[in-house]
């Protein structure tokens, strides 16, 4: 069965199609900058030459249009037809609390994210324009939506709750759900295989820093706390969003900087973070070279970040009396040697030693860079977001043809 996995944002889509069979990858790519004046499409056949072209792609449904074509191109292909796709995966950043797992795309499903674009302003939409382009072009294919929110139903109530007049959570669900759910599931029981232990026998603070950026407390193999809360604007510095801040700065700026709702939403998910401290860039690569340029605001933006990091690890440590493992994942986390070294800089009273020859080996390999006198296995672990989605939509695909057979 060949699996198609759509990770589509608002103005980029990527993709992996899986052969489940063995669970291999036969074409992965991206679209980006779509809707912009030149729209790059990058695909990359297993095995082969990546081809990038840049043309003009306007909305989601040309460009999953191209990425079929890409799929099926005479040369750069690896399908005959769109007909040797059996199933579709989406990557859903907010399920609420209606999806405590994945789900088929239904006229019911559909409803459930749309009534939660208000919470995950710059995820949900995009995703469900990604739905309905496959509609669009693949008609009658299952399609199936694996939510990040997923993996932390599982929560206690004194993790997710906030301390504000209960009445709000009982009429608009107003909780923390946390994200990146997949990502911390999978790094979390990837990182007990490579040490050879029992997921259920560990205290886990995994770190999934990319672009957004959340810390998860896994206990027992198990979702105990989140950084991020009810959108994906709490807890770490990100990008461009604040995370954690006082709430009545938002009142106070809209009121004397004369914002609208609107515009001090946008200022804390698109203005804020690295970007905003920095004055530079929201990438942590630039900021990264920046501040060994000696750009003090550079440095200034790292700092924060990289301390808010270490904050976090420090209280999830606590909550859950102790640390056996410490994981870095995503964009930041697998690949800025001096974020870890700084996060982990000083942490010594928690039994975390950083070896900083492993830190510095470049791998795609799941790996422990911490001493053997370590008492916590500090460790990176590359994400895999895209496998997880195949397996669940694989899952729900044979379901549904068994059902229907
Ligand atoms: N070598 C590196 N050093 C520092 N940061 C890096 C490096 N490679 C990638 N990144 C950062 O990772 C972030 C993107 O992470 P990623 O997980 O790919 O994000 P997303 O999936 O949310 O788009 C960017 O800030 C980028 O600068
Ligand atoms: C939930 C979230 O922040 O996702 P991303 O890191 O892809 O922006
Ligand atoms: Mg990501």
């Amino acid at each position: 069965m060949n699996i198609l996995v759509i990770n589509a944002g608002s103005s980029s889509l990527k993709y992996q199609l899986y052969d489940m069979k063995d669970e291999s990858v036969l074409a992965s790519g991206r679209v980006e900058r779509i809707g912009m004046d030149s729209s790059i499409v990058t695909h990359e056949p297993e095995g082969r030459p990546e081809v990038r072209i840049v043309d003009e792609i306007l909305e989601h449904t040309s460009a999953i249009k191209r990425v079929l074509d890409m799929l099926t191109h005479p040369e750069h292909g690896v399908l005959s037809s769109v007909q040797e796709i059996d199933a579709v995966g989406h990557r859903v950043v907010h399920g609420g609390e209606a999806f405590k797992e994945s789900a088929v795309v239904t006229p019911e499903t559909k409803l459930e994210i749309r009534k939660l674009f208000d919470l995950a302003p710059l995820h949900n939409p995009a995703h469900m324009m990604g739905i309905t382009a496959v509609e669009a072009v693949l008609p009658g294919v299952t399609q199936a939506v694996v939510f990040d929110t997923a993996f932390h139903q599982t929560m206690p109530q004194q993790s997710y709750l906030y301390p504000v007049p209960m009445v709000l959570y009982k009429r608009h669900a107003i909780r923390r759900y946390g994200f990146h759910g997949t990502s911390h599931a999978y790094v979390s029981e990837r990182a007990a295989e490579v040490l050879g232990r029992p997921l259920e026998e560990l205290k886990l603070v995994s770190c999934h820093i990319g672009n957004g950026a959340s810390a998860t407390a896994i206990l027992h193999g198990k979702s105990f706390d989140t950084s991020m809360g009810m959108t994906p604007l709490e807890g770490l510095m990100m990008g461009t969003r604040s995370g954690d801040l006082d709430p009545a700065i938002v009142p106070y700026t809209m009121n004397k900087e004369d914002l609208t709702l609107s515009e001090v939403n946008s200022m804390l998910n698109k203005h804020s973070g690295l970007l905003a401290i920095s004055g530079l860039s929201s990438d942590m690569r630039e900021i990264t070279e920046a501040m060994f340029d000696g750009d003090k605001n550079a440095k200034l933006a790292f700092e924060m970040y990289a301390y808010r990091v270490k904050k976090y690890i420090g209280a999830y440590a606590a909550a859950m009396n102790g640390i056996d493992v410490l994981l870095f994942t995503a964009g930041v986390g697998e690949n800025s040697v001096v974020l870890r070294e700084h996060v982990c800089d000083g942490l010594t009273f928690l039994g975390i030693k950083l070896d900083k020859e492993l830190n510095a080996q470049r791998s795609k390999e799941a790996r422990v860079i911490s001493t053997p006198d370590s008492s916590v296995a500090v460790m990176v672990v590359p994400t895999n977001e895209e496998l997880l989605i195949a397996r669940d939509t694989f899952k729900l695909a044979r379901q549904r043809g068994a059902e229907q057979a």
